[in-house]
Order: structure tokens, then sequence, then C-alpha cells
């Protein structure tokens, strides 16, 4: 994949594009919160949100939100579009921020089960076994108060929405788990879904974690 180049803007802030998959779920709720979150962020990046259908898309962007939806669905658009490789690509080796809910978080994983015959294609990055719709189908949905240690101390319990939702049901190779919020380097994976709640937190946090990925690279000269 090509570099991501980053340009200087008149305030002298550089310029950095988070992108948001968008062939199927709920792409817009990811976007809109991102940019509520954004502006919550005083940095030296000026960041911009953009929807990602396409492989060219997804070379402007230095890290990227996979939404919630159906992800046999998104795996089957991404492959028809030719994105399966180039998504595999952006977070297995160029190792962006990437970070999947619900859905997003099963096309994340290495393993999934619950899969149909012949299984599912994955973009993988987590090493975790997901059991799809663990929490139970759509009228079973509910929310339910998490205590989010990395949103910091003390803070008050962040709503997690579970629709349909996955857990993960393994940490590989070690064995059973049972998790809804994991993060391996730069793949953050969770099984509800922040952006609908209108809770800004952590939305802010991974933002604040694509900055300090953002300067760690321009640090070591690469592209951002
Ligand atoms: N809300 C969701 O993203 C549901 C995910 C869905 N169960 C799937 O397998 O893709």
């Amino acid at each position: 994949m090509s570099p991501t180049a980053i340009t200087e803007t008149s305030s002298e802030k550089k310029a950095a594009v988070v992108g948001v998959l968008a062939l199927q779920g709920a792409f817009q709720e990811h976007v809109q919160l991102l940019r509520k979150a954004a502006a919550q962020i005083t940095s030296t990046y000026e960041l911009s949100f953009t929807l990602v259908k396409t492989t060219a898309q997804l070379a402007q962007c230095s890290a990227l939100v996979i939404p919630g939806g159906e992800s046999t669905t998104m795996a089957l658009i991404a492959e028809r579009c030719a994105l399966l490789e180039p998504l595999r690509e952006f977070v297995k080796v160029a190792r962006r921020p990437t970070w999947g809910t619900c859905a997003g978080m099963i096309l994340l994983s290495e393993s999934a089960n619950r899969t149909k015959k012949g299984g599912q294609e994955l973009i993988g990055g987590l090493d975790v076994r997901v059991n799809r719709n663990h929490f139970g189908r759509q009228v079973e949905s509910f929310s339910v108060p998490l205590q989010l240690r990395f949103l910091g101390e003390g803070e008050k319990p962040f709503t997690g929405v579970f629709i349909r939702a996955p857990v993960v049901e393994a940490v590989l190779p070690r064995g059973d788990a049972r998790v809804v919020a994991v993060r391996q380097g730069n793949v953050l994976g969770c099984s509800f879904h922040p952006e609908l709640t209108g809770d800004v937190r952590m939305h802010k946090w991974w933002l604040e974690t694509v900055i300090e990925d953002l300067k760690r690279r321009e640090k070591l000269g690469g592209s951002v």
C-alpha cells in the first residue's frame, strides 16, 4: 500500500484522515461521533473523517473504523470490491490503528465460529476466536453499564449496547475467555455499539491513540 501523505495546513497543523468502512451497517453514526470527539481534542493534527468504499479511499487513511452491521455481508461486499486484501494489508502489514465494533470486531478476529459452511472471510489482526450472535437474536438486544477502565479510573459507566453481539470466547492460543472489548497492538475490537449511545468518550479515547500513532510514525520518519 502506498504511504499516506500528510499535508501542512495554514495553521501549521498536519492533516490526517480517519476512515470509516462504509460497505454496510452503522457507519454514519461513527462519523458523527468521531467528529464530535475530534472537536474535544487539542492536538497538532487536523483530523478529517471520510467514508471508505474503495481501495483508493482506504489508501488516504491513517486509521480506520469498521462498524457494526452484518459481518458476512460486509465480507462479501469487500471481496467483490477487491477490498479484502487491501484491508488485510492496512491492518496486518501497515499496522494502522483499526477499531471494529460488533460485526467490525468479528471481521478483525482471526477466527469466528457459527459461520456458514465454507467459512466466512475475515480480515484478522486480533488473535482471538469470536462466537457470533453470542448474546442472542435482535429481539434479545439489551444495554448494560460497563466499567471500561481504559477510559480512566472513577469514570461513570459506559452504556454497552449489545445487538446480536459477538463475544471473544478464546484468546489464541491460550484458550477460554468471555471478553467484550479487546486490544492487540494497533487493533481494537468491541462487542457493543458505542456509536449508538451518543457518549463520546470511547471515540475520544480511540482518536487519542490514533494521534499517538501518528506522532510515533512521524518520529520514526515514516509515512503518517
Ligand atoms: N450488531 C452487529 O454488528 C451484529 C453482528 C452480527 N451478529 C454478525 O454476525 O455480523
